[in-house]
């Protein structure tokens, strides 16, 4: 029976996201258990692309491979590994089931198999069953020959992944997440909204547009230029940064184009500044705005020429340098009031790119949470950390003033106060609760999320954002129902479809 669902799904031409969740779906029916997981391995650690049975923040987890032993078990042998109830290995889900509201996990069976693709390791696949005794010697013989199904199944999501980007379409439709070498560079999200930013990046990425990257602080400005870096022809050679905010005047100038020696008193040597330095790769300029105006001038001069000048010398040396730049400041404002050139500001706006700030795009919420429970639960030793249902909905609920780096902070400062608690337990499982993440909003423990609230819509939000949001969230499903035909939509919502463009582009959704 689920062999032919599954052989069923893989004749049909389904996003990944949801052929892997179907895919667990049938298996966890098929075994009778409460969690399926399949993660992929990346380097030492394994990222779950599907999850069934698990809380939704786990998809934002990395697991690594040397702190999981039974995770490194599954990996070390081909043919699938059944562990007794009563092993003593720690279970990666710990405290990550959604029918166990966040209890630690009881003595329970579980299973894994390795998955091969073209004879090279890929990943596992494991499951979970509260039923002590449902995975026998016979359940094993079934994963086994799954196993063979289950990757002839990611091989054709793969295949079909490779012919769509040929065609220049997204490399991945429903979830994306950017995977890039380092994981400090790793973009976490599942909205619409940086999905398609993202696919439309890694298309941009090509071309040698300089781009300038606007949004609001902590956003992800500098994590997205490393994005479009890094899926450039320009990923081998340097990405510089440069903080123009902590550039002082006097010193700007060799900073960024270098001296020569003798150029001014303590020039002990020729020194190349940060043009130079990015030569061939990518320089992103951020905090633009706070560019001095005198610097301003110079910096244009050497963008129109490709030419720079070390302060001190004659000689004029060619670069060739992509430029990426950011701001949180509305430099259109800047040009009004003369603080920033018009000139240097149409030269680096050629492609703008808004970012969304994170209270539109709620989808993300949860799984950058997920993300940062697993980096400081490693960070601090502790073996699982999660968030209690209300400290869920107290995220959800919450404006997000900081965005991102601020969610970070709140995760970390509250994964910090955890350790006298887990200390005093001895227990290495942790929920954290609102009252340890320390928002400004408290959710009503007696009222339940209103549906708004539960899509992740922050409830205390000026009224134009309320709208806005509205407005955002009715366009990305109409576009959803009609597989992106903007003038289909534009019918569905009863508008005219230039409004719709125009609406469409004011709400970043262009
Ligand atoms: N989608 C994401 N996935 C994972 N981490 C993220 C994401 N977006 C932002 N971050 C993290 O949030 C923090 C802030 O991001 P970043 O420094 O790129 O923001 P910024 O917009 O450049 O901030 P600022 O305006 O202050 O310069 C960083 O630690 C970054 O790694």
């Amino acid at each position: 029976m689920l062999s032919s669902l599954l052989l069923a799904d893989l004749t049909t031409n389904l996003p990944q996201a949801i052929r892997f969740q179907r895919l667990l779906r049938n298996l966890k029916e098929e075994f009778q258990c409460g969690a399926v997981a399949l993660l992929k391995k990346e380097e030492d650690q394994l990222r779950p692309l599907a999850v069934e049975g698990l809380v939704k923040e786990a998809l934002g987890r990395r697991f690594k491979i040397s702190q999981h032993p039974r995770l490194a078990a599954i990996l070390e042998q081909r043919d699938p590994l059944l562990f007794e109830p009563q092993t003593p290995l720690p279970d990666p889900y710990d405290g990550l089931l959604d029918s166990l509201e966040g209890q630690p996990l009881p003595v329970h069976d579980c299973m894994g198999t390795s998955l091969y693709l073209d004879g090279q390791l890929w990943g596992l696949l494991t499951l979970d069953s509260l039923n002590a005794g449902t995975f026998d010697a016979t359940a094993k013989e079934k994963l086994q020959y799954l196993t063979l199904l289950v990757e002839a199944l990611i091989r054709m999501t793969q295949l079909e992944q490779e012919r769509t980007s040929l065609r220049g379409l997204s490399r991945q439709k429903d979830i994306f997440m950017a995977s890039a070498s380092s994981g400090s560079s790793e973009i976490i999200a599942q909205s619409p909204l940086v999905t398609r930013l993202l696919q439309e990046l890694d298309v941009v990425a090509q071309s040698d547009l300089p781009l300038l990257l606007l949004g609001e602080t902590g956003v992800g400005k500098e994590l997205f230029a490393r994005f479009v870096h890094q899926h450039s022809q320009r990923a081998q050679k340097p990405l510089v940064h440069i903080n123009c905010a902590a550039l002082p005047e006097s010193l700007a100038e060799s900073e960024l184009f270098g001296h020569s020696k003798g150029a001014f008193s303590g020039a002990n040597q020729d020194r190349p500044g940060k043009f130079e330095a990015a030569n061939g790769g990518t320089l992103l300029l951020d905090e633009v705005g706070e560019l001095p105006l005198s610097i301003q001038a110079k910096l244009l001069r050497v963008l129109q020429s490709g030419e720079i000048q070390r302060l001190g010398s004659d000689a004029t040396r060619q670069v060739d340098v992509r430029i990426l730049a950011a701001t949180n400041r509305n430099l259109q404002e800047g040009v009004r009031n003369g603080d920033f050139r018009a000139d240097l500001y149409h030269r680096l706006s050629v492609y703008p790119v808004p970012l969304p700030p994170l209270r539109e795009r709620p989808e993300d919420i949860l799984l950058l949470a997920g993300h940062f429970l697993e980096l400081n639960a490693r960070r601090l030793g502790l073996r699982c950390l999660r968030l209690s249902s209300a400290a869920e909905k107290a995220l959800l609920q919450y404006p997000w003033p900081g965005n991102v780096r601020e969610l970070e902070h709140v995760i970390s400062r509250a994964a910090l106060k955890t350790l006298a608690r887990q200390n005093s337990t001895g227990n290495g499982w942790i929920t954290l609760e609102p009252k340890e993440l320390d928002l400004d909003i408290e959710p009503s423990p007696a009222s339940e999320p209103t549906e708004q609230q539960q899509a992740g819509s922050p409830s205390l939000l000026p009224l134009k954002q309320q709208v806005e949001l509205c407005q955002r969230q009715a366009i990305q499903q109409a576009l959803e129902t009609t597989q992106g035909s903007w003038s289909k939509a534009a019918r569905l919502l009863d508008v005219d479809s230039s409004n719709l463009h125009k609406l469409a582009k004011r709400l970043n959704l262009k």
